[in-house]
């Protein structure tokens, strides 16, 4: 691979006799991995996949897998690099805690923080840009998260509205993406000298407007997928420096990862902490991560939480809809409709004024005329619901997926049922006797064959 001679130069510099293996890592093949989603069934075909564990994740395995399998869809798998899995296992949260995820789509790490939530607590999940936000929303209504809100907004819009209020904050901060080289050559072409530096005091903003959003005890984590000092041990030897109440915690160095360089910064003994990862010493691309926790007394005022927003026809016909399931109602949600949409929003979400929301909750479903209609992100999110339920076979889900209606061998009770497939749930079936009507979403459908389907 052809690197910038002044990148070589650099890391010759830094590396020195380690110099040569780091730099052969960049022509060596790119790591393949991909997580299970604890909070769904593991299907008989992923348990076949599931051969080479990552040592430092319990949900991570070395491997590849297919985008348009029954298991991706269903959010069961999602595919990640296996360094980037360091990340969410050193961030992972407690149940029922308020974490933020500032930097965030297409969701790599969002769906591993909503592994170790299993749909407690709270996660707010930011994307600043409108095109990539979307990725980020398809994959946490894959995940089938219940406990999430997604914004679309700046890091200071979110300081303003939530200060002093999340528990853990996690900072996968836009970088110069040198540890992504191997895997996508294009990104060489924008690296200069000069792009760390710039990317830095883009990261000191971020980071400045993060640590506002922490209440005293919480945990930030930052991480990029660069190994440019200046964005790692810099920019951890700034935030130290500018923020004492914040101290690094050590992190478990496991399967090749390495102590931070504090040489390649101020010198401050406590930067070690912080983990690197380089494609010469483990199996995976670069990575820094960070730990930090926040000794400041500075509590967040407490605010109100939000309030349900439906009138008496729409909260008629929700009653309606939730008889018919035989179901109680949603834990942890508060119930808005939004213009004709009907969103679950998470009951320890606060009241934001000037936020840019792109989704206030889960999308519970539609009004129509004099009924409601079930969304496919709550069928995603019925795993542990006791909606019903009917099992269809793969060939079945092949039909579904491709937006056509189709016949069971015996008749369930008619209505709105989650159809399963190898106990996953895959979206929305209306049953008339026998058949099932199609409600896979229009946007989503596709031929699935065996080539292009497997997982
Ligand atoms: C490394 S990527 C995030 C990857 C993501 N965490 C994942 O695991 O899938 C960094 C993200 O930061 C966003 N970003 C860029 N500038 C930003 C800014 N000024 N504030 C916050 N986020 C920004 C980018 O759009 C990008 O999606």
């Amino acid at each position: 691979m052809q690197l910038p001679a002044e990148f070589i130069q650099k890391y010759q510099r830094l590396l020195g006799d380690q110099a040569p293996a780091f730099l052969a890592a960049f022509d060596g093949p790119v790591e393949k991995g991909f997580r299970i989603n604890p909070n769904k069934t593991v299907t008989a075909t992923m348990r076949a996949k599931m051969t080479a564990p990552v040592p430092y994740s319990p949900i991570g395995y070395y491997g590849k897998v297919n985008g348009n399998a029954l298991e991706h869809l269903a959010g069961a798998v999602y595919s990640q690099e296996p360094s980037a899995m360091t990340v969410g296992e050193f961030a992972k949260p407690e149940p029922g805690e308020r974490v933020l995820d500032l930097c965030a789509a297409p969701g790599g790490k969002t769906t591993h923080l909503l592994s170790y939530l299993h749909q407690t607590g709270l996660l707010v999940t930011n994307e600043i840009n409108r095109q990539r936000v979307t990725a980020l929303g398809d994959n946490v209504e894959r995940y089938g998260a219940r406990n999430t809100v997604i914004t679309n907004d700046t890091p200071a819009a979110l300081a303003k509205e939530l200060p002093g209020f999340f528990d853990r904050i996690l900072v996968d901060a836009p970088c110069s993406g040198e540890g992504m080289f191997r895997k996508d050559h294009d990104a060489v072409q924008y690296w200069t000298p000069d792009y760390p530096a710039a990317c830095a005091e883009r990261q000191r903003e971020i980071l400045t407007e993060a640590v506002k959003m922490l209440r005293p005890g919480g945990h930030l984590i930052y991480s990029t997928c660069t190994f440019a000092p200046e964005e790692d041990e810099q920019m951890m030897a700034w935030l130290l420096k500018t923020y004492p109440e914040f101290e690094l915690e050590p992190l478990a160095k496991t399967a090749g990862m390495v102590d931070a360089k504090p040489e390649w910064a101020d010198g401050n003994p406590e930067l070690a902490k912080a983990a690197r990862l380089f494609p010469h010493l483990m199996r995976g691309e670069g990575h820094f991560i960070a730990k930090l926790v926040y000794h400041g007394t500075t509590v967040g005022k407490d605010k109100k939480v939000v309030r349900e927003q439906l009138n008496a026809t729409q909260r008629q016909l929700w009653t309606d809809f939730l008889k018919k399931q035989a179901m109680a109602g949603l834990p942890q949600l508060v119930l808005q409709a939004h213009g004709d949409q009907l969103y679950g929003v998470p009951a320890m979400m606060p009241v934001t004024r000037k936020l840019k929301v792109f989704r206030p909750g889960i999308l519970l479903g539609t009004f129509k005329k004099k009924r409601f209609e079930p969304s496919y992100a709550l069928a995603l999110a019925s795993d542990d619901l006791s909606l019903p339920k009917t099992e269809i076979t793969r060939e079945q889900w092949a039909l579904y997926v491709h937006g056509e209606t189709f016949e069971l061998t015996s008749a369930p009770v008619a209505g709105f049922r989650v159809l399963t497939c190898d106990g996953l749930p895959v979206g929305f079936g209306k049953i008339v006797a026998k058949t099932v009507k199609n409600f896979f979403p229009k946007g989503l459908r596709f031929l699935a064959t065996s080539e292009n389907a497997t997982l």
